[in-house]
C-alpha cells in the first residue's frame, strides 16, 4: 500500500491559502500513486486560536464536502489530519477520514488538549475514540499530544487497529520526544504508526520529520525538516507476523492493571 504522507507548510490563519495548498498536495501524492494519504494537524488555520470564531470549520462542512471531492475523483483514502471546527457555541480540533469512495468513516476531536500551547482555553476535548477501517485496513487515528497517553493509543488497539494514523504539528524543540514516543506507541502496540508533522519556518517552530514506523519497531522513514509529498510503500501484512512473534495482547493481565494503573 502506498502512503502519501504531506508535510504541508501551514499559513498562520490563512484559510484559503491553506485549502489551496492542501489541494495542490493532495493531487501531487495521488498522482504519485499515494493510496492513502494524510495530512497533519490543523492544517486550516494553524494555531490562531484568537481567530476562531471568524476561521474554525462550521460543522467541519466545507473540509468534509473539500475531503470527499478529492477522495471520489482520485479514488484515494484521505486521513485529512485535522481542522479547527466549531460546532454549536465551541470548538474542536477535529480529523474527518474518508475512504476511496467518498465514504466519511471517521470523525474525531482530539480527546488531550495540551495546555502548554493553551488549547485548553479555546477548545473542547472530544472524548470518542476514533476507529475505522479504510477498505480491509483496520486502522485509527489520534492527534498530536494523544501520544503521551499510551493507554488512549491501546485501547484504540485493543479495538482491532493495526495502524495509528497520528497528525501533528509537534515543536522542533521536542523532536526527540516525538520521535521515541512514536516509537514507543508501535512497538508496545505492535501496529504501524503513520504520523505526519507539519512544517512552519518563519513565526512558529515545526520543522516536519514526520514518521512510519513498523510494528517491530524499526522506522521505515522519517520526513525532511521542510515541505515536503512523500509517497512510501508499506506492507501491512506483516503486522500480525510481528504479533505472532511476542503474543503481548495474549499475555497482557488487565485484571492486574484496572485497580492500580488505570484508576
Ligand atoms: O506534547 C508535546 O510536546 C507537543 C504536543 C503539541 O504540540 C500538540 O498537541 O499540539
Amino acid at each position: 500500500m502506498k502512503i502519501g504522507c504531506i508535510q504541508l507548510n501551514v499559513g498562520f490563519g490563512k484559510v484559503e491559502e491553506n485549502f489551496a495548498r492542501a489541494e495542490e498536495k493532495i493531487r501531487e501524492a495521488a498522482s504519485l500513486g499515494a493510496e492513502i494519504i494524510v495530512l497533519p494537524e490543523m492544517w486550516n488555520t494553524g494555531y490562531a486560536l484568537e481567530k476562531l470564531p471568524e476561521l474554525a470549520d462550521v460543522d467541519g462542512e466545507r473540509t468534509k464536502t473539500f475531503l470527499q471531492g478529492l477522495t471520489k475523483e482520485l479514488g484515494v483514502h484521505i486521513v485529512g489530519g485535522s481542522v479547527s471546527t466549531k460546532k454549536g457555541d465551541k470548538f474542536y480540533n477535529t480529523m474527518y477520514t474518508f475512504d476511496n469512495k467518498g465514504k466519511q468513516v471517521g470523525e474525531y476531536s482530539k480527546a488531550h488538549l495540551f495546555r502548554l500551547m493553551d488549547e485548553h482555553l479555546y477548545l473542547e476535548a472530544g472524548d470518542e475514540m476514533n476507529r475505522f477501517a479504510l477498505g480491509d485496513i483496520e486502522a485509527a487515528g489520534v492527534i498530536c499530544y494523544d501520544i503521551r497517553f499510551p493507554e488512549w493509543l491501546r485501547a484504540h488497539a485493543l479495538d482491532g487497529a493495526k495502524v495509528l494514523f497520528v497528525p501533528a504539528q509537534w515543536p522542533t524543540p521536542r523532536i526527540d520526544h516525538w520521535k521515541t514516543l512514536l516509537q514507543a506507541r508501535a512497538i508496545e502496540n505492535q501496529c504501524f504508526v503513520i504520523a505526519i508533522n507539519r512544517i512552519a519556518k518563519k513565526i512558529e517552530n515545526f520543522n516536519g520529520q514526520s514518521m512510519i514506523i513498523q510494528p517491530w519497531g524499526e522506522v521505515l522513514w522519517v520526513g525532511a525538516e521542510d515541505e515536503e509529498v512523500a509517497v512510501i510503500d508499506v506492507d501491512f501484512s506483516i503486522v500480525d507476523e510481528v504479533r505472532g512473534r511476542i503474543p503481548v495482547y495474549d499475555d497482557r493481565r488487565p485484571g492486574l492493571y484496572s485497580g492500580v494503573v488505570m484508576k
